[in-house]
């Protein structure tokens, strides 16, 4: 990883804690990753634990991100939420385009067109995921796969504003599966995301962070995070308890 870039290393709770358990695991975490270094640090709790979070990491190193929002700014969308509600908030960041989301909620490139630079006019940074589907991996189309969502995806994103999107490359079989791309895969992946934004910028593609996410856990994180195209994690079953996703920031840190 080039020392321009600082790695990230965001937990993604999906569907878990209560407030109750979200207060429990940031008193936990602030003092475990207190004296890590060159690190962001992130976690992205369910909408009903963000005010609490942004609260509680105020002042540390961890970061507050949103796990979705919609690309307007209000109007009669049941059960959504904007992206100046999450701003007013305080929260630093969303994810977008999640493979969950689009598999289980319809969330489709021509939606996350206009969220991503929603997001970033808010002043929040955008997490967008991208991957390939066992099948789609399996048949050679993972290239063809990323070209399309991050083509489609960032289309919107004007060139100078390129860099300061968060893209997570997340193969689907990857997620949840306790498989994990090996280096070799989660390193080409990764650098030929890179390469596309450099189809847009060259500059941005050099400064664009560029993270994994499928089973990082704390025993193959620091393998992963080695990779030079590798600049951070996004972690789901692992960023659930404090020790873990704490030994997973401390594999990132300087
Ligand atoms: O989907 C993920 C993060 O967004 C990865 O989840 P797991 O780390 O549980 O495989």
């Amino acid at each position: 990883m080039t020392a321009a870039r600082t790695p990230l290393i965001a937990g993604n709770w999906k569907m878990h804690k209560t407030v109750e358990e979200a207060e429990a695991f940031i008193q936990a975490l602030l003092p475990r990753v207190a004296t890590f270094d060159s690190v962001d640090v992130g976690i992205c709790p369910p909408f009903t634990s963000l005010q609490a979070m942004v609260d509680s990491a105020r002042g540390s190193i961890v970061r507050v991100y949103a796990q979705n929002m919609h690309y307007a700014d209000q109007g009669a969308f049941t059960g959504e939420v904007s992206a100046p509600m999450l701003s007013e908030l305080d929260v630093h960041g969303v994810i977008l385009g999640h493979s969950e989301r689009r598999e289980y909620f319809g969330e489709t490139d021509k939606a996350l067109a206009l969220k991503v630079p929603k997001a970033l006019e808010a002043g929040l940074e955008p997490i967008l995921c991208v991957g390939e589907t066992e099948e789609e991996r399996e048949r050679g189309d993972t290239e063809r796969k990323l070209r399309h969502q991050i083509q489609e995806d960032l289309a919107k994103v004007p060139e100078d504003r390129l860099a300061d999107v968060v893209i997570a490359y997340e193969p689907i079989w990857a997620i949840g599966t306790g498989l994990t791309a090996t280096p070799e895969q989660a390193q080409e992946a990764c650098a030929f995301v890179r390469a596309l934004v450099g189809q847009r910028s060259e500059d941005a593609a050099q400064r664009v962070r560029v993270l994994y996410g499928g089973s990082m856990k704390a025993d193959n994180a620091a393998e992963l995070l080695a990779l030079p195209d590798v600049d951070g994690g996004l972690v789901g079953g692992a960023s659930l308890e404090a020790e873990p996703f704490s030994t997973i920031v401390g594999a990132a840190s300087a």
